[in-house]
């Protein structure tokens, strides 16, 4: 019905303008918000590239690996590889920053830590260990999380290697792409929700994504049976540098006895998988299930593994000498040698490992490490550590983590002798004295040709806490 006065139709006009300009007015709105919207996911977009690509979480905040922007839905994500991770926990350790932390957990025997399974992963973090305690070793996955800003090359300058240059992927450093740490760690005990581990080379406050329990039988290539021919055959092509005398029980233990001696070297970058029988023999608190130890199989694997041999000679299968080794014996006519005489014959299913040259004999050696008679008294006055406070009785300091200052001189020889100083410091700095932090000592020491010498060792001061 419209108005029948021209006032009033006046009026219904001007009305009209206004509400046709309100709309246009909140069209512009509309407009602006999508924009605004688009923008924002947009610039989201581009920040999870750059978490993914580069920047680390905040310690349990979560980590986004590998970089295509995340998907939609969960199983999307682990579809295209691109996981959202939590950590489980985070390490209290002896060592406090990287600076002095091992390379590798087999060069410092007692480094001791704790990994305690957060309550936000599992109700009853708990029950996620039952079972564990039967295995002596354990797989440590972690986060290199004070890589600070990451960045990484495709080849990368070992310490060890003094300065060549290697591709990354064929070393244990920790700045490559996804910032992944892997340690076989010693699982000594474990209380409740919480693992107590030795032999780590991870600094306090580590973000731990998973642990799982060592089997020799899987990770150990000593140990596995191999079906795969074809691979077997190309590992043993491989096993030409690895000069492996013999095929008999005996010659089959001394290959143990090799890696064992490896260990006593402390190999930096090659090193977990090749201690296995070292420690399974060590005396354990641990109730251990001994048929699933490894100890027990060896035996038996042994067994088959000279069956076949067996098999092989009886046939005259073996491979052309030329190709296998220098050894004079396999360079005698191929007819059926002696099965004493067998050198390695290329049989299949079973397995070698063969590492770089250089893991076991390194251009820079290893350093003797000595001890002023001061800084032995002061190592001395350390008491162990105890299951609860206090962390000094009357003056006297008290390790966190360690159980006697025989196992911290231990360890500070293991750090000391593989030189932790970074390829520029050894070979371009003149300052020779070097510091780090053991547990709750502040160690200085000096480096000189051949050898290093720990000066001092001093308590960490009460205010400054280890995690
Ligand atoms: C060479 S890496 C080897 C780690 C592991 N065993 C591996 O093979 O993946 C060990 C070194 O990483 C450094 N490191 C340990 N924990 C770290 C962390 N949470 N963030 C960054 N660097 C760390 C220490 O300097 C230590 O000497």
């Amino acid at each position: 019905m419209s108005p029948q006065c021209d006032c009033c139709r006046e009026n219904v006009n001007k009305l009209n303008q206004q509400v046709s300009v309100m709309r246009k007015e909140l069209k512009n709105l509309r407009q602006m918000l999508d924009s605004g919207i688009r923008a924002h996911r947009k610039h989201m977009t581009s920040i999870q590239s750059v978490v993914s690509k580069g920047e680390l979480c905040e310690p349990g905040r979560g980590h986004t690996l590998a970089s295509p922007p995340t998907p939609a839905s969960p199983q999307a994500a682990l579809e295209q590889g691109n996981i959202q991770t939590v950590p489980i926990g985070y390490i209290s350790s002896c060592f406090s920053v990287k600076n002095g932390t091992p390379r590798q957990p087999t060069i410092c025997g007692p480094s001791r830590a704790e990994l305690r399974i957060q309550q936000s992963v599992f109700n009853n973090p708990a029950h996620a260990l039952v079972g564990l305690e039967h295995y002596s070793h354990v797989w440590v996955i972690f986060l290199f999380h004070k890589n600070g800003h990451l960045s990484y090359k495709a080849k990368v300058k070992p310490p060890r290697l003094n300065g060549q240059r290697v591709g990354v992927y064929s070393t244990r450093s920790p700045h490559r792409p996804n910032a992944l740490g892997l340690t076989l760690a010693k699982l000594d005990k474990i209380i409740g929700d919480t693992l107590y581990l030795s032999d780590i080379d991870m600094i306090a406050g580590t973000p731990v994504l998973d642990i799982k329990p060592y089997i020799p039988e899987y990770d150990s290539p000593f140990t596995r049976m191999d079906t795969d021919s074809e691979s077997n055959e190309s590992n043993t092509d491989k096993t030409k540098a690895a000069t492996v005398s013999g095929n008999d029980e005996t010659n089959m233990l001394s290959l143990h006895k090799d890696s064992e001696s490896d260990v006593e070297c402390g190999p930096e970058d090659g090193g977990p998988d090749v201690h296995d029988f070292k420690t399974q023999s060590e005396p354990d608190s641990l109730n251990k299930d001994s048929s699933i130890s490894g100890q027990l199989s060896m035996p038996t694997h042994l067994h088959q593994v000279l069956e076949e041999v067996k098999a092989y000679v009886t046939q005259g299968d073996l491979c052309q000498p030329s190709y296998e080794s220098n050894n004079e014996l396999l360079d005698m006519p191929i007819t059926k040698p002696p099965e004493s005489q067998v050198e390695r014959p290329c049989y299949g299913k079973e397995a070698y490992s063969t590492i770089a040259e250089w893991i076991r004999e390194p251009p820079v050696s290893s350093l003797e490490v000595r001890f002023t008679p001061q800084a032995e008294r002061e190592l001395a006055e350390f008491l162990p550590s105890t299951s609860g406070p206090p962390e000094t009785e009357g003056d006297r300091p008290r390790f966190k983590f360690l159980h006697s200052s025989e196992e911290a001189a231990a360890a500070i020889r293991g750090v000391l002798s593989a030189d932790p100083r970074s390829v520029y410091r050894r070979t371009r700095c003149r300052d020779r004295l070097f510091f780090f932090t053991l547990d709750t000592a502040d160690i200085t020491c000096w480096f000189g040709h051949g050898f290093v010498e720990v000066l001092q060792l001093r308590p960490v001061p009460q205010h400054i806490v280890l995690q």
